[in-house]
């Protein structure tokens, strides 16, 4: 064993003899997943000015020279340092790096010659920088439990074959170890430099502005002005820190040239505070065994309280990262495990998809509809409620229906009213409801492929083969279901187009309609007789509707019967349209005669009797009758049996259309269901097996893509490390406190450390 400078007694409750073997093991399990780690360890990061003494404090605190140190740049690389006090003063020190496992270096020469080694591997050989942190652990009788981070130090001008940016590039490296709140900061300063002016302590301040996690080192005091101290720097007088200061004295080049051992710059510092007055009061805040004491209890408390946020941190990475390794699913090699696998990724589809439509999704949104209800919702607030809004007689004017009812009577007056009219009509209406009929069996459709698309998103992902496969029997086999719902649309309204039952119990009926159509116009007659004749004509009020109003006909009701709203618009629709227009049909022509055909006729026969024959040569002449109209309108002049006519063939179509209507309401969504939606559910599976369940294609179909392997193997990496930083962190003693009882560094009567050596036990 080597010259240690610290002959120890190992105490059983030493300081962080818990938490920092915990911590420390845990670093080395997050080491494993290199940079990505979501384990946030705390650590000691040493930061200062290039020569400032971090490497010199670290080697002090090691009681062992075992890095790189001179007067230029000598850490290129983060040096992870975790000190580990073996037990028992007998116990031989040793290093070893994370890089090489299960190597022992005894020999610290060589431990220092691996880090040169590995630093150029890195950085290059020519003071390049690389902030791929180079991990070392040494084990020591002679060492406290403390994790520290060696980092390049600040510097301002490139050399060799540094980038012109080195400066930025060190700071950047060194900020992001310092500004985690996890991060305990070691700001080396030396004393000999302009204190107030310290690197270390600015960009300190910059991640850690109110001091509470930065420790102020003062290295060099040796070599300070001659009738200067650090006196007021260590008690915080000129920049305050919450955790303080501790001044040291470290072997200078020349001590390190003539290979003085670390034991003797120990016993020298120790000297060089007890020859300085200055510094007799500040016993607990000078010497690196102070430093050492120091760090340990701060780094305890520190772990202590960022031990419960770890691990719940640990422990939502833990549960993340398990859901993700699930969801990759099991590799398989045999036949027989492929197709049980392909049964139960085809099964598990079949079951998703079945629970989005029945909405028993696990998964299910709080803030849109999904699934079923969004079938639900097109069938019930898009459909029933569009074919509820379209108003039956759009685009049928009275003259239609007129000339209909003209052309449906042939050579007869139109006196009575006549079903082919009706029944020409109301096909009509109902063909119309054929169109959104088809428009709505579509969206179910675009909706079970947005349904069937959502499902891949599971373990299908791993299987593109599959995936594309899946989709196109899918896609085919909705598309196949689609046919026989959209016939079963075109039969169900074509069944109502094919025999329109006028028995249907809730149809008006011919002579219910007839008697509303009667007592609608006789009300209006009634009314048009109460104007006043002197009354300019466009000021009169519209004597259907005053009607209406003077018999509150709105809710009365007829005969003893209540005729339903759509009739009784209707009937008044009718009417005043034909007041309206003033040129169809005037109420005066009703009160006056029950024919206006027939009046014309009798005004000519009069007018034929009755005038003298005055030019008698034109009797002879020959009577030319006008030749009819290519096209024939119906007659200009209508009956009051026209007006009937036609509020009775309205009433009759509404009262009819309402019971097609609710009928293709009803029966419609039913046919989706059954032949798409529930056809779908129920053969889904059978489909699935006849069209992708064969021996010869499983290998295919199982094929995953690389990323998935590595994503698989990643994650199963990263899963083993949180599950054992999650155990180690079980490990932890409930009462951690006690790790702090005990230790005190035995002092003579000036406070000073005993010499010759430090005592790190109690
Ligand atoms: N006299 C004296 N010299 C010291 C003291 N501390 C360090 N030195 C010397 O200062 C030089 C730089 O020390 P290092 O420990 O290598 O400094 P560093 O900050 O680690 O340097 P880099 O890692 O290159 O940034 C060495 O020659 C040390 O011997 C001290 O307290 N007193």
């Amino acid at each position: 064993m080597a010259d240690s400078p610290l002959p120890s007694k190992p105490n059983s409750s030493l300081l962080g003899h818990s938490v920092i073997p915990i911590v420390n093991k845990l670093q080395d399990i997050s080491a494993q997943l290199g940079a990505n780690t979501p384990i946030e360890l705390p650590q000691v990061a040493v930061v200062g000015s290039q020569s400032s003494g971090k490497s010199s404090v670290l080697e002090a605190l090691v009681g062992r020279d075992f890095l790189p140190r001179g007067n230029d740049i000598c850490t290129r690389r983060p040096l992870m340092l975790q000190l580990v006090r073996s037990e028992g003063c007998g116990e031989e020190e040793f290093g070893e790096f994370l890089h090489l496992p299960k190597k022992r270096f005894y020999d610290f020469d060589a431990i220092r010659m691996e880090i040169e080694a590995e630093t150029d591997k890195e950085a290059g050989g020519n003071k390049g920088v690389s902030d791929k942190p180079i991990r070392l652990k040494i084990f020591s009788p002679n060492v406290l439990d403390i994790t520290l981070v060696d980092l390049p130090g600040i510097t301002k001008v490139p050399v060799c074959d540094q980038p012109s940016n080195i400066e930025a590039q060190i700071r950047t490296m060194i900020t992001t170890y310092i500004n985690r709140p996890s991060c305990l900061i070691l700001a080396v300063t030396p004393a000999n430099a302009d204190l107030a002016n310290s690197d270390a302590l600015q960009i300190a301040r910059s991640a850690d502005p109110d001091g509470s996690r930065t420790i102020g080192v003062i290295t060099k005091l040796d070599i300070m002005d001659r009738g200067t101290d650090a006196r007021n720097f260590l008690l915080g007088k000129v920049i305050p820190l919450k955790l303080g200061y501790v001044g040291v004295v470290n072997r200078s080049q020349e001590d390190i040239m003539l290979k003085r051992t670390i034991k003797d710059a120990l016993v020298a510092e120790e000297k060089f505070f007890r020859s300085r007055p200055v510094y007799n009061e500040l016993a607990d805040r000078c010497g690196v065994p102070q430093l050492a004491k120091q760090l340990n209890q701060i780094l305890v408390k520190h772990i202590k309280m960022l031990l419960p946020g770890l691990k719940s941190r640990i422990h939502a990475a833990l549960v993340s990262v398990a859901k993700e390794h699930a969801s990759l699913g099991e590799i398989t090699e045999s036949k027989a495990g492929m197709g049980v696998l392909l049964l139960n990724i085809l099964s598990d589809y079949c079951k998703e998809l079945s629970s989005m439509i029945e909405g028993k999704n696990q998964e299910m949104s709080t803030s849109e509809l999904s699934g079923g209800a969004r079938i639900h919702y097109i069938f019930q607030s898009i459909f029933v409620k569009t074919l509820e809004d379209v108003d039956p007689f759009e685009g049928l004017t009275d003259d239609e229906v007129r000339t209909i009812i003209q052309n449906s009577t042939g050579p007869r007056s139109a006196f009575l009213v006549h079903d082919v009219p009706f029944e020409v009509l109301i096909r009509r209406q109902i063909a119309r409801l054929l169109d959104p009929s088809i428009q709505c069996a579509k969206f179910i459709y675009d909706e079970l492929v947005k349904m069937s698309r959502r499902c891949m998103a599971n373990e299908l992902q791993r299987f593109p083969v599959l995936r594309n496969r899946v989709d196109e029997v899918i896609r085919k086999f909705l598309r196949e279901n689609l046919q026989p719902s959209e016939t079963m649309i075109r039969h169900i309204v074509g069944m109502e187009m094919d025999y329109i039952n006028t028995s249907h119990p809730s149809f008006i009926g011919g002579s219910k309609a007839l008697e509303i159509a009667k007592q609608e116009v006789k009300a209006s007659n009634a009314a048009a007789a109460m104007i006043p004749k002197n009354k300019d004509e466009s000021e009169k009020p519209q004597p259907f509707e005053n009607t209406l109003k003077s018999r509150g006909l709105v809710s009365n009701q007829v005969n003893g019967v209540v005729p339903d709203q759509g009739a009784r618009r209707l009937a008044e629709e009718v009417v005043s349209s034909g007041n309206k227009s003033g040129r169809h049909w005037k109420f005066p022509a009703i009160f006056n005669g029950s024919d206006s055909r027939l009046s014309i006729k009798e005004h000519l026969t009069s007018k034929l009797i009755n005038e003298p024959v005055q030019h008698v040569e034109h009797a002879y002449s020959m009577i030319h009758l006008k030749e009819p109209p290519s096209t024939l309108r119906s007659s200009e002049i209508h009956s009051e049996d026209d007006t009937v006519n036609i509020i009775v063939t309205r009433l009759l179509l509404r009262s009819y259309y309402d019971i097609v209507r609710k009928n293709i309401e009803d029966s419609v969504p039913k046919a989706i269901m059954h032949f798409l939606v529930n056809h779908t559910k129920r053969e889904l599976h059978n489909v699935f097996i006849r069209k992708l369940y064969r021996d010869n294609l499983l290998e295919e179909m199982l094929r995953e893509p690389e990323e998935v392997s590595i994503k698989r193997k990643r994650t199963s990496e990263t899963l083993h490390v949180l599950q054992q930083a999650f155990q180690t962190l079980d490990e932890l003693p409930l009462e951690a406190d006690t790790v702090e009882r005990g230790y005190s560094l035995p002092t003579d009567r000036t406070g000073l450390p005993k010499s010759p050596g430090l005592q790190f036990h109690l």
